[in-house]
Parts: structure tokens; C-alpha cells; sequence
């Protein structure tokens, strides 16, 4: 399993907003990646940086192996990246919108390999009908056909459920499965939804407000036996040292000023609490939560930013 994209410390500064504040996190070979985050947290700066379209204030980014600033060229021509609406001709056919973006970037295309393309995203009933017919999410089903004409190893799509209506998005989730299981493409998707990404990643990482919030394997993330430990102190410096050093230091996922929070197994909470209590913890609150669905929702929902641990 190697590391296909590697960022490290990146941020990113727009005058007075911080948008991307010194996160880092690997995607590997064969990864569905989630990108989760709020509107505003800072997805679309973090995948602009990766495709070179605004420069990193600090930071680096490796895709490939190699470092994005000196293997610019190299790198990107293994990219397909849908960021926002494609901008589709809407007076030609799926089929000619096709042909003709595959010949602006280079491509050679037969009539087989567009025709292969078009039914890959689900539009051979539709290949020769004119774009302005097309519902929302043909249109962007097109798109990623378009991304995918030039047979990128890696696949960018930023929100590309947004707009869409159910069905849309289970188009859309059906195809990043298709392309993931069957044509061995690594993928990072980004969305505001955790259940989009629950359903479709293997890893993902949440960010808030510029911030990394937490990174790990969805199945991990979202077991129902699993649970995340909110616990709120006055004397946190001290309990982090002690959790530090003690048998929970694995469960350990992240702090804040006075907000702990560890990831464990439901039946050790009871072990947790009484651990804490013979170590001098002066504890304010011990909530395990439930789901990462409310999980998520208190962490983007509270205004504070945490630090990670690695462990
Ligand atoms: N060009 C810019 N100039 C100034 N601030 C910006 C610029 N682009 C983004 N921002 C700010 O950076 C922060 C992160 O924005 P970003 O678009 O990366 O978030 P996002 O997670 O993609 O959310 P959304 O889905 O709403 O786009 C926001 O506070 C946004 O207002």
C-alpha cells in the first residue's frame, strides 16, 4: 500500500481567514478518500492546492511520490478532477461535449473509447441527446467522464453530490464505487454529508474551520460497538499527561483547551471513568457519544479547534 497523496502541515491564508490551518493526511493506492467538513471548512482550498490552482502559504504537498511544486506537469497529467459544475457545451451531445474536450486536452479517442466512457458514467441512452436535456446529474456524470478521457490513476471530485437530487446522488456514489472496485482508481471525494461519505469511503478525514478534527478508517470511525469519549476537565495538562502514559494512551484521539476526547470499545467507558477518578481527574463531563453522525455534528457545531494525536 503506497501513499499516493501526502500533505504535510498545509495551510493556506486569504488575508484575515485562515483557511487551511496545518493539516496533514495520506491517501493510499486504492483509498476512497472522504473529505469531510462543513460549508467553509476548508475542502475546496485544500483540493485547489492539490491541483495547483492557488499556492499553499506553508506546507508540502507529495502526490505519487513525488513533490507537486517540481513535478507539476508530470503529476497532473494523472489527475482527473471534477471541482465544480463542469462547464459543459449545452447545444452538443454528451457524446460531442466528449469528443471535444478529449481533443483540447490531447487525448487520442476513438468512437469505441468515448462510447466505453459514456456508458462507464451511465449515458450510452442518452450519449447523443444535446447537453441542455440532461438533468442535473447526467450533467455531472459527464463531467466525470470528461475528468476520467485522459485515464487518471487519481480521482478529484470536489461535492459532487451537491444539487442533486436522491437519485442523482446514488448515480453518483454507484459510479465512485464502479470506478474504485472494478477500475482501480483512488479517489477523494469531498461533502458536507458524513452519511455520503459513510457510504462510500474506506478512510476519511474531517476538517473544521481550516482544522484537522480527526483521520482515520471508516469502519473504525463508525462502528456501533465503538464509541468517542467526550470528557471535559479542569485540569487538563494534567490529565493528558497521565492518559498519556497510561494503558488509554491509544485511545486517545484528540484535546482542546479542556475537552478530551478518546475513541474505545462502549464497555470501557465505566473502566475510563474510574481510571480518571483514581488519577486525580477533575472531571466536568464524560458523555460517550453515541455515533459519529453526532459526533461530527458537536464537533463543527462548537466553535473550537482541537489538536490531533497521532497514534
Ligand atoms: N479566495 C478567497 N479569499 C478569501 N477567503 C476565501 C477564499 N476562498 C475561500 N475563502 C475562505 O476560506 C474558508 C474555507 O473555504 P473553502 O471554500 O475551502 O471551504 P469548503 O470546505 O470547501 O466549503 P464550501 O463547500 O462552502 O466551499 C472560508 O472561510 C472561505 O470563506
Amino acid at each position: 500500500m503506497s501513499a499516493i497523496i501526502q500533505v504535510s502541515n498545509l495551510s493556506k491564508q486569504y488575508r484575515e481567514v485562515k483557511a487551511v490551518n496545518d493539516i496533514s493526511f495520506t491517501v493510499n493506492t486504492g483509498d476512497i478518500y472522504g473529505f469531510l467538513g462543513q460549508n467553509g471548512a476548508g475542502k475546496s482550498t485544500t483540493i485547489r492546492m492539490l491541483l495547483t490552482l492557488i499556492e499553499p502559504t506553508a506546507g508540502t504537498i507529495e502526490l505519487f511520490g513525488k513533490n507537486l511544486n517540481s513535478h507539476r506537469k508530470a503529476i497532473l497529467r494523472q489527475i482527473g478532477a471534477v471541482i465544480e459544475k463542469p462547464d459543459l457545451y449545452k447545444y452538443l451531445t454528451g457524446y460531442e461535449n466528449l469528443s471535444l474536450f478529449a481533443k483540447m486536452s490531447g487525448v487520442a479517442v476513438n468512437e469505441k473509447k468515448l462510447n466505453d466512457q459514456l456508458e462507464q458514467v451511465g449515458l450510452t441512452e442518452r450519449a447523443h441527446s444535446k447537453v441542455r436535456t440532461y438533468s442535473q446529474g447526467m450533467k455531472q456524470r459527464l463531467g466525470i467522464a470528461i475528468a476520467l478521457i485522459h485515464d487518471p490513476q487519481l480521482i478529484i471530485l470536489d461535492e459532487p453530490t451537491n444539487g442533486l437530487d436522491p437519485q442523482g446522488i446514488a448515480d453518483i456514489r454507484n459510479l465512485i464505487l464502479h470506478l474504485s472496485r472494478h477500475q482501480g482508481k483512488t479517489i477523494l471525494v469531498s461533502s458536507h454529508l458524513l452519511h455520503e461519505i459513510e457510504l462510500i469511503a474506506n478512510r476519511m478525514l474531517i476538517i473544521d474551520k481550516g482544522k484537522k478534527i480527526m483521520e482515520g478508517t471508516v469502519a473504525a470511525l463508525v462502528d456501533p460497538a465503538r464509541t468517542m469519549v467526550h470528557l471535559e476537565v479542569t485540569n487538563p495538562q494534567q490529565v493528558v499527561t497521565w492518559l498519556q502514559s497510561s494503558k488509554w494512551s491509544a485511545n486517545l484521539q484528540e484535546h482542546s483547551n479542556n475537552v478530551i476526547l478518546l475513541q474505545m470499545n462502549k464497555p470501557q467507558v465505566p473502566e475510563l471513568t474510574a481510571d480518571l477518578v483514581n488519577a486525580g481527574a477533575n472531571i466536568m463531563a464524560l458523555q460517550p457519544q453515541n455515533s459519529l453522525e453526532s459526533y461530527f455534528l458537536s464537533l463543527t457545531t462548537e466553535n473550537r479547534h482541537v489538536d490531533t494525536f497521532t497514534n
